[in-house]
């Protein structure tokens, strides 16, 4: 008997008939993204799930009395509670690597937006504004030749650093939890301490995952060391910077500027106080959303699910996991 997967994610076609071939299928067929308490009722028979986005937590594994996977198209799994998950024998996979590129790509655009004011200045062209050149208090800053501190020097964080130094000639300055001699040979970045990086550049890019040990890394007291005209951007995960406080920060023009394609709750609340702020850029988490990235993030997740199910290690087994399967 082939093993029941719930798909609680719109999939290409493609996509699907590969895990038709090898599991017995029901999907969320929801416009909008399927909700927790829906989810918990689709989860009765499963024994495998993939997962777009929502929570996986105790409560919702009581329900679905037959997981064995879960399987996320994310590279990110703060989503996901370990513990829960372990303590029912329900093993989790994820896709690390395969949006780093798309990720840093777009990083680098929101510097470049953010510091040459490109969506401040698009609008004053479409709202007819443009009557005659722009007042110097509309230029922009350099990204070329400044520092850009990088705060999690992995995967996405190498890739942006490469672009950075390689399109940009920048300074690369990265904060990690351990030191990277190989890095810092290849790249040409330099290791420094949290608050030396946040004293230090001109463009602070978290790229962190969200863990116990990272959340509200950035708070006030931050936001203090940073430069005036620092541009912060957060691609990574929006709980790793205290939001309250980079709202404050900005009002206070303690910073000049704020990219985000991450916030603490989404899709942010359409009245927070950082969508009316004019020198902050804000993306809906589209880090990884171009059509190749996106497809070959489902593929892969697919490709777990199938492995996992089927008893053998997956390719992208979650690392919290690894311990559980090889023994
Ligand atoms: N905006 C988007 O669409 C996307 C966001 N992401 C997010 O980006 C995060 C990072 O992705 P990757 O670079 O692939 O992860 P990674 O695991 O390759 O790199 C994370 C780095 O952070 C460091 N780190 C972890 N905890 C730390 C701590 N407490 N203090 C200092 N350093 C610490 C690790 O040593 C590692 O070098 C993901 O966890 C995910 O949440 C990932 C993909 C797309
Ligand atoms: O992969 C991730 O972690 C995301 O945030 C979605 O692309």
């Amino acid at each position: 008997m082939r093993p029941k997967v719930y798909i609680a994610w719109r999939i290409p076609d493609e996509i699907e008939a590969y895990l038709a071939e090898h599991c017995s299928l029901r999907k969320w067929k929801g416009e909008t993204p399927i909700r927790y308490e829906e989810l918990k009722d689709e989860l009765k028979d499963a024994e495998g799930l993939l997962l777009g986005e929502g929570r996986i937590d105790a409560e919702l594994l009581e329900q679905a009395p037959h997981l064995r996977v879960v399987s996320t198209i994310s590279n990110g799994y703060n989503n996901l509670d370990i513990e829960a998950m372990k303590h029912r024998g329900v093993i989790g996979t994820n896709n690390p690597g395969i949006s780093n590129e798309s990720v840093a790509d777009l990083v680098l655009g929101l510097a470049l937006a953010a510091a040459r004011k490109i969506v401040k200045l698009d609008r004053y062209v479409k709202e007819g504004c443009w009557t005659r050149g722009i007042d110097s208090s509309w230029y922009g800053l350099d990204v070329h030749h400044s520092t850009i501190g990088i705060i999690g020097m992995g995967g996405i964080g190498q890739e942006v650093a490469k672009r950075a130094k390689a399109g940009f000639d920048m300074k690369v300055l990265y904060y990690n939890r351990s030191r990277r001699p190989e890095v810092e040979h290849r790249l040409g970045a330099e290791y420094c301490s949290l608050e030396e990086l946040l004293t230090q550049s001109d463009f602070i890019v978290v790229m962190l995952p969200l863990t116990a040990q990272t959340e509200h890394l950035i708070g006030d007291r931050h936001f203090d060391l940073m430069k005036p005209s620092a541009v912060l951007i957060n691609a990574s995960r929006g709980s790793i910077v205290n939001e309250r406080a980079l709202v404050e920060a900005l009002r206070a023009r303690k910073i000049s500027a704020a990219a985000l394609d991450v916030y603490e709750f989404e899709p942010v609340n359409p009245d927070h106080p950082l969508l009316n702020m004019d020198n902050v850029i804000t993306l809906p988490h589209v880090g990884s959303a171009t059509a190749k990235t996106r497809f070959n993030m489902v593929m892969s997740a697919a490709r777990n699910l199938v492995a996992a199910l089927k008893g053998e290690t997956p390719p992208f087994l979650i690392r919290e996991f690894k311990e559980s399967v090889q023994n």
